[in-house]
């Protein structure tokens, strides 16, 4: 087993200027910790918005699973409140912590997903009593490239493989995946531990009890408001994901695991393609704007920069499930977190660079989240709110009435009519959604 030097963490939300705290981590390699590697010092600097370090539970420096929350787990709990969808993910070399931050052990303290639903349901400050809110939550793996339902009962569901579709609105989803709905700790906690159980580890070299799939924990957030008699509802989806972990493929493994090792890797590179190709397109967008002379030749699809044509490039998102179902995640409507987690020994220098050079990618793409309000229940909030401030004229034309009346009298038909009209489309939009 590897100890978990640092914990990084990086925004991928609406902006890089939301920046909290910026951290510089300086990667030594040290040439006396083990025989084979490189003597000569190097000094790397890459940036973060936090640093964790978990080695040392007695060092004061060390930082729990509940602070990694309080940073990162009550930010998806806003975001979500507010209406956005939200992405945390893990990535890191096999045996670096991603498991153990995501969905805890047993004996630690429970990861992010574990607090982040207790906290739903119990229900602390992040929302007050003045609205309904339902928890709707699914778990899958994908393993070998093939989705499975992890909260599905009996043996032979259990082991049949979902379909990916995409909606042309809602993006990527799975077919007939089972949603849960969760009113409670307990509940919650039950259908964790049934997917965790349910989900494929083995041994390999550097770890026992490796994940040998990504899994996806999703919980969709729909929270109603009615505040002056107005409607609202907000619709958000939290992924959680937990990735399986990159290890170089071993000749002596069996065909399974080099199977699965390879399945492994193909995903994760598409999932590097991925986030390169969309921090290359986020610079090509902001350098762009920033350049307002070729503002006009920047129609979405090129851009002129530093004398030589560059173009956006291509997201190739279906050349894996992971980044097809992560779509959304990864580059447009989420808030998006990415935890990387590292090892602090000299032996994984070349894994640990390559995930902080991953992180480093990740940090540089600018997601479009948006609140997502039901589209009917706004025009009716819309409408209400346009009666009432139709009736508040009205109201002030009769108080204080013009010396001309028949001008008066025809704006207030007209307003009186523009109520009217109003009201019966509320009227047949509650009819049509009952
Ligand atoms: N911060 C930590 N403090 C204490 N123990 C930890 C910490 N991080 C990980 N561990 C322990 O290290 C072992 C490996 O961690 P974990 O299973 O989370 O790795 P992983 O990155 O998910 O690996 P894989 O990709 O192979 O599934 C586990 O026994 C876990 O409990």
């Amino acid at each position: 087993m590897l100890n978990i030097l640092r914990q990084l963490c990086c925004f991928f939300g609406e902006n890089k200027t939301k920046v909290l705290f910026t951290l510089c981590l300086f990667l030594q390699l040290d040439g006396r910790v083990e025989g084979s590697v490189d003597s000569r010092e190097k000094v790397l600097e890459f940036r973060f918005d936090y640093c964790y370090w978990s080695v040392d539970p007695d060092d004061p420096q060390h930082a729990s699973q509940d602070k990694v929350f309080q940073d990162l787990g009550v930010s998806v709990l806003s975001a979500a409140s507010e209406g956005y969808n939200v992405c945390l993910f893990a990535y890191g070399q096999t045996g670096s912590g991603k498991t153990y931050t995501m969905m805890g052990t047993p004996v630690s303290n429970g990861g992010q997903i574990q607090e982040i639903l207790f906290n739903y349901l119990i229900g602390s400050n992040i929302y007050s009593g003045r609205s309904l809110i339902v928890l709707l939550c699914s778990f899958l793996e994908i393993y070998n490239e093939r989705v499975r339902d992890l909260l599905r009962g009996g043996e032979q569901k259990k082991r049949t493989s979902l379909r990916v579709r995409e909606h042309p609105e809602k993006g990527p989803y799975v077919q007939d995946l089972s949603q849960h709905v969760v009113s409670d700790c307990k509940q919650a906690m039950e259908l964790l531990e049934q997917g965790i159980s349910n989900r494929m580890t083995a041994a390999t070299h550097n770890h026992d009890a490796s994940s040998r799939s990504h899994a996806i924990f999703t919980i969709q957030y729909t929270q109603a408001i009615l505040e002056n008699n107005l409607p609202s509802e907000t619709v958000s989806r939290i992924n959680l994901v937990d990735l399986a972990g990159s290890e170089r493929a071993d000749p002596q493994y069996c065909k399974d695991r080099l199977t699965e090792g390879s399945n492994i890797n193909k995903s994760l590179v598409t999932l590097g393609i991925v986030i390169s190709a969309l921090a290359h397109n986020s610079q090509m967008s902001s350098s762009c704007q920033s350049i307002n002379t070729v503002t006009s030749e920047c129609d979405g699809s090129s851009s002129v920069s530093g004398g030589g044509a560059r173009r956006h490039c291509f997201i190739p998102y279906r050349d894996s499930v992971l980044t097809w179902l992560l779509k959304d995640s990864l580059g447009g409507n989420s808030k998006t977190i990415m935890i990387a987690t590292v090892s602090p020994s000299a032996a994984c220098y070349n894994e640990t660079l390559s995930t902080l050079r991953y992180a480093a990618h990740a940090r540089n793409i600018v997601n479009k989240p948006r609140v997502n309000e039901d589209a009917h229940v706004r025009l009716i909030r819309e409408l209400r709110e346009e009666i009432d401030r139709l009736k508040n004229m009205l109201l002030s034309f009769e108080m204080q009435r013009n010396p001309s009346p028949s001008l008066s009298d025809e704006k207030e038909g007209s307003l009186s009519e523009m109520v009217l009209q109003n009201e019966l489309k509320v009227h047949m939009f509650l009819s049509h959604t009952h």
